[in-house]
């Protein structure tokens, strides 16, 4: 079906939901028209992808914009992802891939080692400090999409269970968890195209449905549980994936991690400004 229309009313009227909101950035992107990084091209493609997450019905896709701004303006994720330093005990949990070679929508990959907790209480029990965190490599896998290429506008997310036990389901875990799989729910719409859970003990796959539940309905249909790492391979093949979960890279996941530094991954002009301000005003 041919949606155009709703985009282009959609996008007249993105100055009053900025103005609204007092914030101008989405997942990297200036969507003021009279901003000075403003690209039509790309901002078409943005607002496509929140429409069609909200069922193309224009005020409830305003209302989520809105929302979505304001979060955005408190929470700082592009600070989150850039900006701030993350504890060392994050390293061990989380990853970020490239995988060039890999099929549609699974060109960025990233990776939760949960299972792998020594201490939940550790990781879980100063909740904001973790969200910061997760919701950092969130941005950073988003920035390495492109919303132009329609083979590279969503990512894939990866959860290896290796190591986990129903002990290690802490309170402060099942809280953070939650609050994780809301605010993804909520600020993050239409960027996931599949969501793989591997080595799942079988004690714990009750927590499949468990968790699922919590998880917006057109979210659910794209969670795929399944027993072993390498039966990854029936659905992500590439050269960021490593061979034990069935890709063709014989590097260990560390070796594939990509590291953001400056100097050397290239952000977005509007990212690069908003940073560079954040920066001078600290140093005022
Ligand atoms: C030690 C045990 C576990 C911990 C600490 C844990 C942690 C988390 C966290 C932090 C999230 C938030 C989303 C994210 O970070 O991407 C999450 C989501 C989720 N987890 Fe787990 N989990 C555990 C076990 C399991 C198990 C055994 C399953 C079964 C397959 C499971 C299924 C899910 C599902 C379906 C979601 C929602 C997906 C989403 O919306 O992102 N979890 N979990």
């Amino acid at each position: 079906m041919d949606h155009s229309k709703e985009v282009t009313q959609l996008v007249g009227q993105l100055g009053s939901l900025v103005k609204e909101a007092g914030y101008d950035e989405i997942y990297g992107y200036q969507i003021d028209p009279t901003g000075e990084f403003y690209d039509d091209a790309t901002i078409e493609k943005l607002v496509y992808k929140l429409l069609k997450a909200y069922k193309f019905e224009l005020q409830d896709t305003k209302k989520h914009i809105i929302e979505i701004l304001k979060w955005r303006r408190k929470f700082d994720p592009l600070s989150a992802a850039f900006l701030e330093k993350h504890a060392p005990k994050f390293d061990k949990i989380g990853a970020l891939t490239l995988n060039p070679d890999g099929a549609s929508g699974q060109k960025v990959v990233t990776w939760n080692f949960y299972g792998t907790i020594d201490d939940p209480q550790d990781v879980f029990g100063h909740v904001n400090e973790f969200i910061r965190w997760r919701v950092g490599l969130m941005e950073q896998a988003l920035n390495m999409l492109d919303l132009n290429d329609a083979d590279n506008d969503y990512m894939v997310q990866v959860h290896d269970y290796k190591g986990a036990s129903l002990f290690s389901m802490t309170g402060d875990a099942k809280k953070a968890s939650t609050s994780i799989i809301r605010l993804f729910g909520d600020y993050y719409p239409e960027v996931l195209s599949k969501k793989f859970f591997v080595n799942v003990p079988a004690l714990m796959s009750f927590l499949f449905n468990a968790f699922k539940s919590f998880v917006a309905e057109a979210t659910r249909r794209k969670l795929v549980m399944m027993r072993n790492g390498s039966e990854l391979s029936e659905y992500l093949k590439g050269s960021g994936v490593p061979k034990i979960y069935g890709g063709s890279s014989g590097k260990p996941l560390d070796e594939l991690k990509l590291v953001f530094d400056k100097s050397k991954i290239k952000l977005p002009a509007y990212v690069s400004y908003l940073l560079e301000t954040k920066i001078a005003n600290q140093v005022d």
